[in-house]
């Protein structure tokens, strides 16, 4: 079972495109789900993220409290290295069990936001980098997620320049809103259908 990892920056369209490749029939595990999953559930974690962050870092309900992380760790790379040293070994873990689970399957997507800064693209066989221009991305996450201009624009400061990923990648769906995306997914599809054959 091949093993193909999906990323782009922010506003890209992992997830829209991860959809796309499900409907196929293609396992996909989206490793930022299963981040804010582990982050509510895996009891020693939420001990060691209010031990590092506050109790804030959680409502009174044990929801998690996104605004509040998002405001320390975006404007500064240590706090982020701090959250993510914590949840990324219990989001692997989850990964080799979702692997477990499709071993039948030809190939498996791991999608994740940070899939080249956090290394994890060397556990896969392959990775798809996700390309479109700065302006278009930071016009469709202040859409999509009623956010300022400023904070589209830290969490970009905090990723890995787009063109250094491409460099990195296997291969390269652009998703500008002009070229069409349908033919590129297809025709990866085909290509991880005959390497998982070989
Ligand atoms: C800080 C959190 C709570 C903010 O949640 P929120 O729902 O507001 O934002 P969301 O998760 O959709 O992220 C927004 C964008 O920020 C970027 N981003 C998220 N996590 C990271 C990170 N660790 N490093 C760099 N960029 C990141 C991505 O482009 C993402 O699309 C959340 O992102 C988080 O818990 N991040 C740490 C866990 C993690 O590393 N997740 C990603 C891969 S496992
Ligand atoms: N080709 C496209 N044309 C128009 N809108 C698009 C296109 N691709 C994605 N979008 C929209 O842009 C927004 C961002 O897409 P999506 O959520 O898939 O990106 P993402 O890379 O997963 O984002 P993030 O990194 O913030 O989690 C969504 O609202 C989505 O509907």
């Amino acid at each position: 079972m091949l093993k193909v990892g999906l990323t782009g920056n922010i506003g890209s369209g992992k997830t829209t495109i991860a959809k796309v490749f499900e409907l196929l029939g293609v396992p996909v595990f989206y490793a930022d789900d299963e981040a804010k999953k582990v982050m509510v559930t895996d009891d020693v974690l939420i001990a060691g993220i209010k031990q590092a962050f506050g109790n804030e870092a959680y409502r009174g309900d044990g929801s998690l409290n996104r605004k509040y992380i998002s405001n320390i760790v975006f404007n500064n790379k240590a706090e982020l290295d701090k959250l993510n040293a914590l949840v990324h070994p219990a989001v692997f873990r989850a990964f080799e069990q979702f692997d477990g689970l499709h071993q039948a399957a030809p190939y498996v997507i791991r999608e994740a936001a940070i899939l080249f800064e956090s290394g994890s693209y060397k556990m896969c066989d392959r990775a798809i980098m996700i390309t479109a221009p700065l302006e278009t991305r930071i016009n469709r996450v202040m859409l999509r997620d009623k956010l300022s201009r400023a904070d589209v624009e830290s969490r970009e400061a905090r990723q890995m320049p787009q063109d250094e990923k491409v460099k990195l990648a296997n291969d390269v769906i652009i998703n500008d809103g002009k070229q069409l995306v349908i033919p590129q997914i297809l025709r990866l599809h085909e290509l991880y259908l005959s390497l998982s054959r070989n």
